[in-house]
């Protein structure tokens, strides 16, 4: 809500009384700075205000290139006095289209500028509260979340924190497994312990034994000195094993026998070493596919994923897209050098017909080199290289059946973790029809694994 002062900072080398007597009689408290020191100085509070820059009182070229940190301030709503004819030079035409919510020429009356001031404060609180809704419907710890599907989510992080189960997350690329991980670390018992990750993708498979477990001095050519691996690291904490679909045979059976003893041996030691560590690991490959080609040992699957968290796309997130591309641009928003002021109208539409092949991290990466190249006061559908998503084509009334037909399905499926009984019971469908369609949609080689005899049916 509007407090009953607002805040005015008044940029003038030649304060007028008069008009400092119109903002008082309207409820302002009129800060007078009187040069970019003074401003930068009133700026400095976080809290809403309103800005008056008189150009009109000649400040120097030095002067004004000082004053542009304080326009950038997104807590302050500028509104610029200008003398006639100022608007030729580039400079302070620039500050004013950058800065400024209005600008007005002398001779200028009163009232008129007591308005404009209340109008860009106005639309500076309205900012706030908007990132006041984000933030407070930001989610969990460091992930922003608010959808039904985020929801579950962070529900069932708070109640995997409690137990010392391994835990299994799948889900796409850059949907935000490692930081589930991280979440679940945090809000454990563990917390003050490591918490250690591996990409079991990213080391090449020949030195995968030797991250894991360790060696000692004089194990293999090369080993000068004795290595704790990443499993012992983790000692009291957490192991987060990502992409773990990508570990060599030879280590899954290791990692096995680990799992089971809860011991291990560095390579070239004799001494078994009690280790005690929960392990979280994720994928987005494919684990019954790489089980039924022999890629993947199903039981050490079956002891890794005795509890199971499914990360949603997000595509399938809805209004949380907006949530997380606000997010980031408050987040980023220092590496841009102009104020900006949100997403445009086509940047929103873009954000939700676009398919977000690269999920969260890919919003990130598209928000942050809009923030860098955008040109204008808010970030467009071209910044953020989506122009071509602003509109959706025009579709048939068949195929909008069939895009709702294969959300409600991908909804059913997420929301029970791919048990097709109870997600086809919740669409109102026999399983066999729930087969058909997901062949129909071309959907059964993600949701079904190849041989199982479901498909049969
Ligand atoms: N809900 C969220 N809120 C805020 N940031 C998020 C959220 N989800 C993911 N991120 C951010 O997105 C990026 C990718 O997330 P993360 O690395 O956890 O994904 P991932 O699923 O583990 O990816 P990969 O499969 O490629 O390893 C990170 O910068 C992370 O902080």
């Amino acid at each position: 809500m509007e407090p009953a002062i607002r805040h005015l900072i008044y940029v003038t080398r030649d304060v007028n009384a008069q008009l400092s007597a119109q903002f008082n009689a309207r409820g302002w408290d009129v800060e007078v700075a009187a040069s970019a020191r003074d401003a930068r100085r009133a700026v400095r509070s976080d809290a809403a205000a309103g800005g008056l820059l008189d150009l009109s009182s000649r400040f120097d070229s030095h002067e004004i290139v000082a004053l542009e940190p304080c326009l950038t301030r997104p807590n302050v709503g500028w509104v610029a006095a200008t003398a006639p004819g100022q608007m030729q030079e580039s400079t302070l035409r620039r500050l004013v289209r950058d800065y400024c919510y209005d600008y007005i020429t002398m001779p200028y009356e009163a009232p008129r500028i007591v308005d404009s001031v209340g109008h860009a404060y106005g639309m500076v609180v309205l900012g706030a509260s908007d990132e006041d809704e984000t933030s407070a419907r930001s989610g969990e710890g460091e992930m922003v979340g608010s959808c039904e599907a985020m929801r579950a989510l962070f529900r069932t992080i708070r109640k995997v924190a409690l137990t010392d189960a391994p835990v299994f997350v799948s889900g796409e690329s850059g949907t935000g497994k490692e930081l589930t991980a991280v979440e679940i670390h945090e809000r454990s018992l563990r917390r003050a312990a490591p918490f250690v990750a591996i990409n079991c993708g990213a080391i090449p498979p020949h030195l995968v034994q030797s991250e894991l477990f360790g060696y000692e001095r004089g194990a293999f050519t090369g080993a000068n000195q004795r290595k704790i691996g990443r499993i012992e690291a983790a000692h009291g904490g957490t192991l987060f094993l990502d992409e773990i679909g990508d570990l060599p045979l030879e280590s899954q059976a290791s990692l096995l026998r680990f799992l089971q003893e809860g011991r291990i041996e560095r390579l070239g030691g004799h001494e078994s070493i009690d280790v005690d560590v929960r392990v979280i690991s994720a994928t987005h490959i494919d684990m019954h596919r790489a089980m039924a080609e022999g890629r993947f040992r199903a039981d050490l699957y079956h002891r890794l994923c005795v509890l199971q968290i499914e990360e949603p796309p997000l595509r399938a997130r809805g209004k949380d897209i907006e949530l997380l591309a606000r997010h980031m641009l408050e987040r980023f928003r220092k590496d841009g050098t102009r104020r900006l002021r949100g997403f445009s109208a086509d940047a929103i539409a873009a954000l939700h017909n676009y398919a977000w092949p690269g999920n969260v991290r890919e919003l990130i990466n598209r928000v942050r080199r809009a923030i860098v190249m955008s040109e204008g006061r808010q970030i467009t559908a071209h910044d953020l290289e989506l122009a071509d998503y602003v509109e959706i084509a025009p579709i048939s009334l068949a195929q909008a059946r069939e895009a709702a037909e294969r959300q409600a399905i991908e909804v059913a499926l997420l929301h029970h973790r791919g048990r097709f009984g109870d997600a086809a019971q919740e669409l109102g469908i026999s399983r066999v029809t729930l087969y058909r369609l997901l062949s129909s949609h071309g959907m059964r080689d993600i949701h079904v694994p190849p041989g199982d005899p479901r498909m049969l049916s």
